[in-house]
């Protein structure tokens, strides 16, 4: 692929190149570059051909990609590209290097076929332009580990079984196969895998890993590394990184051990699942807090006909909605969106809104109504923004628990 602008071109990298970018991304965010070993474990991480450079004959930017599948709300998976690695060089930004590698990298993925684009944004400010929006957000939160207790009665079968990162590496994967997706959960391919192995390795606090075995087998899984234990005031902390729980059962059995461990004062979960119920876990739910709420995954969507059809619905009114699109202007137009489905349609819409703001209405974060209010939906019946409201609401927040 190859895309030539006025004063630089832009093109996919080879696999020789993909050091270089990588390079230049950490760069962008002020870290230093890789070391060979570290090297030699990230590239492991590049879907090969799915890195774009732009060069003036110098790489001055670059955008990398994968392939996985999205659950959508009604439980479909589709295709979608996790994009990652974005980064201009400082002496080159504003001059409109990532506005060309984002455009050229959403027109390949709609030649691909890819329906969704996913991403974690550095700053909340960079991807709306193109389509992004905020479809779904997550909650840190922290436990007192001296004063909480569990609830007597909670479920609990199975048991708990700490591994070393080479375990780690070798099972997570074949644990996380067997966890039912909720909306904005992704599939993980090797290369996802490959980049969390090297972000376990890299870790400077050892790293562990425990799975949940429960009645059928590995049912849930956590990884976490404790800090604070060399400095005053002598709180020592458990973060947890990647957890996820099939059962309730599992999710108390991690729980169970994650505040049994001992020499730790707080355990932190980060970016949770909105509705994760740890308050219900503990006979005092005060003894948990919301450290914050934060953004989850930024989803554009690529192919809005396919994405609309393919969601399942709440029993509202049938509703016209207009979307706009200057991006990817295929998906510019109108249409009905019923409990039974979605399709185009020439009939008049009673709302219009961006892509961008379609992305955050339809994965259930954020109620068309509210986004009406806040100026993103423009209502022509108000009665329809009611509508919307019940058609994309879903049983479940939407959250990812994959990071890249
Ligand atoms: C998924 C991920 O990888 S997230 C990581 C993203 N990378 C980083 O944050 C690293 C540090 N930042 C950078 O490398 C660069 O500043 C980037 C990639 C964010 C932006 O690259 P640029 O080439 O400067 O962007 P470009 O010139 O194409 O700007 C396009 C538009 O976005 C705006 N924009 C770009 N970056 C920012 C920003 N950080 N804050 C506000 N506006 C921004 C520009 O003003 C421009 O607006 P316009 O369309 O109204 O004119």
């Amino acid at each position: 692929m190859i895309r030539v602008m006025s004063d630089f071109e832009i093109r996919t990298l080879r696999t020789d190149e993909h050091r270089a970018a990588s390079d230049l991304f950490r760069g962008s965010l002020h870290v230093p570059p890789s070391d060979d070993a570290d090297w030699e474990r990230a590239a492991r991480a590049y879907q090969p051909g799915g890195t774009i450079g732009a060069f003036d004959p110098d790489l001055i930017g670059t955008a990398r990609s994968f392939d996985a599948e999205l659950t959508v709300p009604g439980g479909a998976r589709l295709p979608m590209a996790g994009v990652t690695g974005v980064g201009v060089r400082a002496d080159r930004t504003r001059r409109g290097v990532l506005r060309a590698l984002m455009t050229t990298q959403l027109e390949d993925f709609a030649a691909r076929g890819v329906v969704f684009a996913n991403l974690l944004a550095s700053e909340a400010v960079i991807y709306g332009r193109f389509g992004y929006g905020l479809a779904a957000r997550n909650r840190t939160y922290g436990v007192d580990r001296h004063r909480a207790r569990l609830r007597p009665d909670l479920p609990s079968s199975g048991r708990v079984e700490l591994l070393d990162v080479d375990a780690a590496v070798a099972e997570l994967p074949g644990v996380y196969e067997r966890i039912p997706h909720r909306p904005g959960m992704m599939t993980r391919p090797e290369v996802v895998w490959r980049q969390y192995e090297n972000h376990l390795r890299r870790s400077t606090d050892p790293v562990r890993a425990v799975v949940h075995h429960g009645p059928d087998g590995p049912d849930g899984f956590a990884t976490y590394v404790v800090s604070g234990l060399h400095q005053h005031p002598w709180t020592k902390t458990l973060d947890v990184g990647d957890m996820f729980a099939a059962t309730p059962a599992a999710f108390a059995g991690l729980w169970r051990f994650l505040l049994g461990v001992d020499l730790v004062d707080r355990v932190v979960a980060g970016a949770r699942a909105m509705d994760e119920p740890i308050e219900l876990l503990l006979a005092d739910h005060r003894q948990s807090a919301v450290d914050r709420i934060g953004d989850d995954h930024w989803v554009r969507i690529v192919d809005v006909p396919r994405a609309l059809a393919a969601r399942a619905y709440g029993p509202g009114e049938p509703v016209v909605v207009e979307v706009t699109d200057p991006v990817l202007p295929g998906n510019a137009g109108r249409y009905r969106v019923t409990a039974g489905g979605a399709e185009r349609t020439d009939a008049p819409a009673a709302l219009t809104l961006d892509a961008a703001t379609l992305a955050m209405a339809y994965f259930g974060t954020w109620r068309p109504s509210a986004l009406a209010a806040a100026g993103r939906i423009v209502v022509r019946d108000a009665a329809a923004a009611e509508a919307a409201d019940t058609l994309f609401a879903t049983r479940q927040p939407a959250w990812s628990g994959t990071y890249f």
